[in-house]
This record gives structure tokens, C-alpha cells and sequence, in this order.
């Protein structure tokens, strides 16, 4: 049986979307955590001196993504054919668009500019783009690709059940997302995680 051990800091960011797709898909791998002091020992055994990094057999992959991505095509949570894949692809993609737009509002220290880059982040691609994923949702029976969960979606519900944390009202315009989410969450193999998942600050 192959052997997955995931590297990651010990919070959610980067790394809880392969975590989430290991827990979902029931396939079983050493979810390896460390402190933030603990890094700059770990860093250079690192390929890109980064992590999320998923250890298989032996091989590293980096790559949050193309972490995702692998571990989803080995267990049936990928599409299930190429144009599938490439529509999971791009609704993924769409995902990790907000999270690269979002992190100059969170990097920002001062309040009123914030306030201006959020203003400007929810007109020019939260509302658009979520009015996309609603319309595809409402057209496709809950799920974005397919017939069934893939890692497009538990990717939407990484996002948005971390983002909630601090914006509990985000999707609240959004009620074909706020489903699927709950959907997510309530998998069983979701919850067992959720029941014994680290409690941690980001
Ligand atoms: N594009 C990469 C970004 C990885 C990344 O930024 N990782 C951060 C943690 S979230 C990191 O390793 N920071 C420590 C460092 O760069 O020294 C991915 O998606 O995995």
C-alpha cells in the first residue's frame, strides 16, 4: 500500500485541502504537523524550501494544487473524464483565484485601506465569479462537475469554512454554495476529522 505522509505547519492555510481529500476519499496518511519554530530546521529538506509537501513512498511532491490534484486522480475525486477534469480544474482554479486576490486585504495593516481593498475584492471577483458557481450548482444538482463530489467542491469547502471564521456572513447570498458546503461537512468521514482536528488559530 503506498505511503502518504503530508508536511505541513500545524494550522489549516495551505495544507488543509489535501487533508480534507485524504479524510473524504477514507484513504489513510500520516498528517505530519509542525510549529511555526520548528521551520527554518525543516525548510531546505523542503523541494521549493515550502510546504504543503506530500511525501509518497518516499517522493516529494510540492505544490498545494498539484498535491490536490494527484491525490483526488488516485482516488476518484478528480472527474471522470477529461473534460471533467479540466472543469474541476478550472472551478478549483476559480477558488484559489480568491484566496491569491484575497491575501494583500489580510496582509494590509491599515484599517480604512482594508476596508477599500475588500470593498473592491467583493465587487470586482467574489460577486461575479460566485455568481457563476451559484448558476452552475443550481444547474448541475449541487455538485460543480459531475454527478458526484470532487475535489473542486471539498476545495470550496476548505475556502469558505476558513474564511467564514472571520466573514461569517459571506456566503449569505450564496445559498447553492452554503449547501454544498453543508454537505461537505456533514460526510462522515469529514466529521470523524472535524471531531478530532487540531484546534488551531488560523
Ligand atoms: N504555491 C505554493 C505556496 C506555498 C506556500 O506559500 N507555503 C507557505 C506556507 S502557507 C510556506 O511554506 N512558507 C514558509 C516559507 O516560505 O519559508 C502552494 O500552493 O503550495
Amino acid at each position: 500500500m503506498t505511503q502518504y505522509k503530508l508536511h505541513y505547519f500545524n494550522f489549516r492555510g495551505l495544507g488543509e485541502l489535501a487533508r480534507l481529500i485524504f479524510h473524504y476519499a477514507g484513504v489513510a496518511f500520516e498528517d505530519v504537523r509542525f510549529e511555526r519554530s520548528e521551520w527554518p530546521q525543516l525548510k531546505a529538506s523542503m523541494p521549493f524550501g515550502q510546504v504543503p509537501v506530500l511525501e509518497v513512498d518516499g517522493q516529494f511532491l510540492s505544490q498545494s494544487y498539484a498535491i490536490a490534484r494527484y491525490i483526488s486522480r488516485k482516488h476518484g475525486l478528480a472527474g471522470q473524464d477529461d473534460w471533467e477534469q479540466a472543469q474541476v480544474d478550472m472551478y478549483a482554479d476559480c477558488i484559489k483565484d480568491f484566496m491569491i486576490n484575497g491575501r494583500p486585504i489580510y496582509e494590509e495593516q491599515d484599517p480604512e485601506k482594508q476596508k477599500t481593498l475588500m470593498s473592491q475584492f467583493m465587487s470586482e471577483k467574489m460577486i461575479p465569479h460566485m455568481a457563476v458557481l451559484e448558476n452552475q450548482l443550481a444547474k448541475n444538482g449541487g455538485v460543480l462537475v459531475g454527478k458526484d463530489v470532487t475535489w473542486a467542491d471539498i476545495a470550496c469547502y476548505a475556502f469558505f469554512s476558513y474564511v467564514s471564521v472571520k466573514h461569517p456572513d459571506i456566503l449569505k447570498d450564496c445559498p447553492n454554495m452554503s449547501v454544498l458546503i453543508n454537505k461537505i461537512a456533514s460526510n462522515d468521514n469529514i466529521k470523524k476529522y472535524l471531531e478530532t482536528r487540531p484546534t488551531t488559530e488560523i
